[in-house]
């Protein structure tokens, strides 16, 4: 259990309550693609409504560098929540995010009115964790919330330096619920305990697997990830991603993995294409090698036939699978077929399956199989620095029980 106070401990009845959220949703033409972080967000909502507080709701959207920009404005996030909601989000306009509008806005509140203030990150001392910021949060507020899973990795101004400036700082339900699942998943996994790695944030994620050996029984790799190991046993990996700075590490993990008596499961076939779809969904010839007989003027882009049936065999046994990142290019139909067989096989396990990372639960989602799941991690970089075992600032900031 998480060893910190949360909405629970506290009724927040007539006091101003600001709540960090990661409202950090995909956008296309001003429309909001995917709203699982904003569904995600409800409980924790609903529960300071019903207490009777003034909500004030905070969060990133994207990089927007320190500067107001108009395309990453959180203004489509307050009119979703309205409607999610069933009771008005007042969104304060304000290109200072902490100015005379959300100030204003701040004042008039009645007990149980919510308002959204502007994309924090308007501000470029936002993401610096800066004292004057975090001050100006803070002074909106009797009591903070936190409860953005997704940005818990990060030691910011709206997540962490406001909890400096405000008596009471607390983790809301949605914060509760994942970091429970993962710490459960990692810390007191049902066995055989399955890990899958794929997907394109290659240097991130390959940092994960020393940790991740100790406590898993079998790790798979696929995606974007698996070149790196390839190109370690010794085989040519043409012009497939791979992270040159990591081959040492990758040998080092296909010995630690050995010395543990873990299995290791790296792609024995791969898709190869001649150059990257583009666009991403676009028609290509593709055809499977064995992962040893890559040419050297082709990439990897998908797992193999073979290898998908090893990795959805091996996910049968299991009684824990924690998946972050797809098998290949998902997005293309052609590339679509190992991480639908991965996919496929987490769905049809009764093993607890839990999913991180924005594609990974995209894909998942997309392929259909996402109510299968047992959980969709709303974090991808939190989940994982989790699962490395490293402690969250976004986390370790709230009061302790
Ligand atoms: N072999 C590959 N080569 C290049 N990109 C890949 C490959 N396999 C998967 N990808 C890409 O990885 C991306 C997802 O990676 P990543 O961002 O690390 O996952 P997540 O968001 O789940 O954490 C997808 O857009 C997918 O197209
Ligand atoms: O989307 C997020 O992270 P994710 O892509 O790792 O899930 C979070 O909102 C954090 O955003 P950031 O990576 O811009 O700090």
């Amino acid at each position: 259990m998480l060893n910190k106070k949360s909405v629970d401990d506290i009724n927040v009845k007539g006091q101003r309550v600001l709540v960090r959220c990661d409202f950090n949703v995909p956008l296309k033409d001003g429309k909001i693609t995917d709203e699982n972080r904003l569904v995600a967000a409800l409980p924790t909502i609903k529960k300071l409504i019903a207490d009777g507080g003034k909500v004030i709701l905070c969060s990133h959207l994207g990089k927007p560098k320190g500067e107001p920009k108009p395309e990453l404005s959180l203004a489509p996030v307050a009119k979703r929540l309205s409607e999610l909601l069933g009771q008005e989000v007042k969104f304060a306009a304000d290109p200072e995010v902490v100015g005379p509008n959300a100030k204003a806005a701040v004042e008039a509140m009645k007990d149980g009115e919510v308002v959204l203030l502007e994309n924090t990150r308007y501000r470029a001392e936002e993401t610096k964790n800066g004292e004057a910021f975090s001050k100006e949060l803070a002074s909106l507020a009797d009591v903070f919330v936190n409860d953005a899973f997704g940005t818990a990795h990060r030691a910011h101004c709206s997540n962490v330096g406001v909890t400096q400036y405000v008596k009471t700082s607390v983790v809301g339900y949605l914060m509760q619920k994942e970091i429970n699942f993962l710490g459960n998943a990692v810390n007191n996994p049902e066995r055989p305990f399955v890990a899958i790695l794929g997907g394109a944030k290659v240097a991130d994620k390959l940092n994960v697997i020393a940790n991740l050996l100790e406590k898993c029984d079998t790790l798979i790799i696929g995606g974007g990830m698996a070149y790196t190991f390839l190109k370690a046993k010794g085989y040519e990996v043409g012009t497939s991603l791979v992270d040159d700075e990591k081959i040492d590490y990758c040998k080092e993990m296909m010995e630690k993995a050995e010395k543990l008596g873990k299995k290791l499961l790296l792609p024995v076939d791969t898709t190869i294409a001649k150059e990257f779809p583009n666009p991403i969904d676009a028609e290509i010839e593709v055809s499977v090698v064995p992962s040893n007989e890559i040419p050297a003027d082709m990439m990897g882009l998908d797992i193999g036939t073979k290898t998908a049936e090893l990795y959805a065999e091996a996910v049968k046994s299991a009684k824990t699978v924690v998946w972050n990142g797809p098998m290949g290019v998902f997005e293309n139909p052609i590339l679509a077929k190992g991480t639908i067989a991965v996919a496929k096989s987490l769905a049809e396990t009764d093993a607890t399956t839990i999913i991180g990372g924005g594609d990974s639960a995209a894909a998942v989602n997309t392929l259909g199989f996402g109510d299968k799941m047992t959980h969709i991690s709303t974090g991808g970089g939190a989940s994982l620095e989790f699962l490395e075992g490293k402690e969250l600032p976004g986390v370790a900031a709230a009061n302790d029980l």
